[in-house]
């Protein structure tokens, strides 16, 4: 499979790393509009290939990108520290009217996934100047939101973040939904396992946890300057799940027709992965405050994307 990359900084060359490691892209394109940067980049990761899958990594222009199956967004700024996703809109929303456009004038028909902060309104953006099928143009979402959440669960519980199921909802950002009531460790519901082993989930743990989760970025940010590796990992998870047509249920960011009443938004629901891109939504059962906070999200967004014309 090749995956196209364009924006080859942190998130994109993390994204790079992770494909490379673990085999998801046969052939991995890197392009940015700092041509140094890209084919340095495409170098380093080349080199880590003699102990990887069989893969290429090259850098170019946006011509490079033809026949790309799938193609990854992560061009734009970051949040500086203590800067809110949302404020980047303006600056990065400018960046996508040129790259996609030549995006689409290299490959006509790719899998557009979209990384660029915020992610949701930015996925709506992509959506509407690419006019591709529904399903092909989809964000990164709260993938890594929900990550966070499973490994601090696994962490409190002292179990492995792979047998804890459950998703963060709505934005990837200030407003985001833990989906606390569905959450489950294996095929038991999270609260009766965390009583057997004396970790009950108490208000406190609760806090802590939804508080490690929704500022995560926030501190990651004020420690390195940028989140990149759990963001890289899940880009590669995603392509993985497309070049296997594996059918992998993932919270990811979807413009979506209707969600708790909010019409016409992009946020993040538990969405089936395919080889097509989302193939389906899988609406999760949630309690009155977690419907309610979905809805407080959703309603946010809308009035983003409003106020773009999106
Ligand atoms: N979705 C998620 O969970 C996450 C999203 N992000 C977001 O990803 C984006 C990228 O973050 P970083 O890689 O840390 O930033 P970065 O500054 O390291 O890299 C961005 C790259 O985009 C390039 N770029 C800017 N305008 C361009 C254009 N018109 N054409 C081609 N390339 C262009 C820059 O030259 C730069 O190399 C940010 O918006 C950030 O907030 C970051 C972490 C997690
Ligand atoms: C920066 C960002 O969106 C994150 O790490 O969640």
């Amino acid at each position: 499979m090749k995956v196209g990359i364009v924006g080859a900084g942190m998130v994109g060359s993390a994204a790079g790393y992770a494909l490379a490691l673990t085999g998801a892209a046969s052939r991995i394109v890197l392009v940015d509009r700092s041509e140094a940067l890209a084919l340095a980049q495409a170098q380093d990761i080349a080199h880590a290939t003699p102990f990887t899958a069989a893969v290429t990594v090259e850098a170019g222009g946006y011509e490079a990108l033809a026949g790309a199956d799938v193609v990854i967004l992560a061009a734009g700024v970051g949040q500086k520290p203590g800067e809110s996703r949302l404020a980047l809109l303006e600056r990065n929303a400018a960046v996508f009217e040129d790259v996609i456009r030549a995006v689409l004038r290299a490959a006509p028909d790719p899998i557009l996934l979209v990384a660029t902060n915020p992610v949701d309104v930015m996925t709506h953006v992509t959506a509407k100047i690419a006019g591709l099928a529904p399903g092909r143009v989809f964000g990164s979402g709260t993938i890594l939101d929900t990550a966070r959440f499973r490994s601090l669960v696994a962490h409190h519980l002292g179990l492995a973040p792979q047998s804890i199921h459950g998703y963060v909802l709505g934005e990837h950002g200030d407003s985001e939904v833990l989906g606390w009531s569905g959450a489950r460790v294996g095929s038991e519901p999270l609260t009766s396992v965390a009583a057997q082993l004396g970790s009950a989930i108490t208000a406190d743990v609760r806090a802590r946890i939804d508080d490690g989760v929704r500022r995560a970025a926030y501190r990651i940010i004020e420690g390195k300057g940028a989140t990149n590796y759990g963001i890289g990992a899940g880009l590669a998870r995603i392509v993985q799940a497309i070049r296997r047509d594996e059918g992998a249920v993932m919270s990811l960011s979807l413009v979506t027709p209707e969600v708790t009443g909010v019409h016409n938004v992009a946020l993040s629901l538990p969405r089936v992965v395919g080889a097509s891109g989302l193939r389906s939504t899988l609406m999760p059962t949630l309690d009155a405050q977690e419907v309610a906070a979905l809805t407080a999200s959703a309603r946010m967004l809308r009035e983003t994307s409003d106020a773009l014309g999106l």
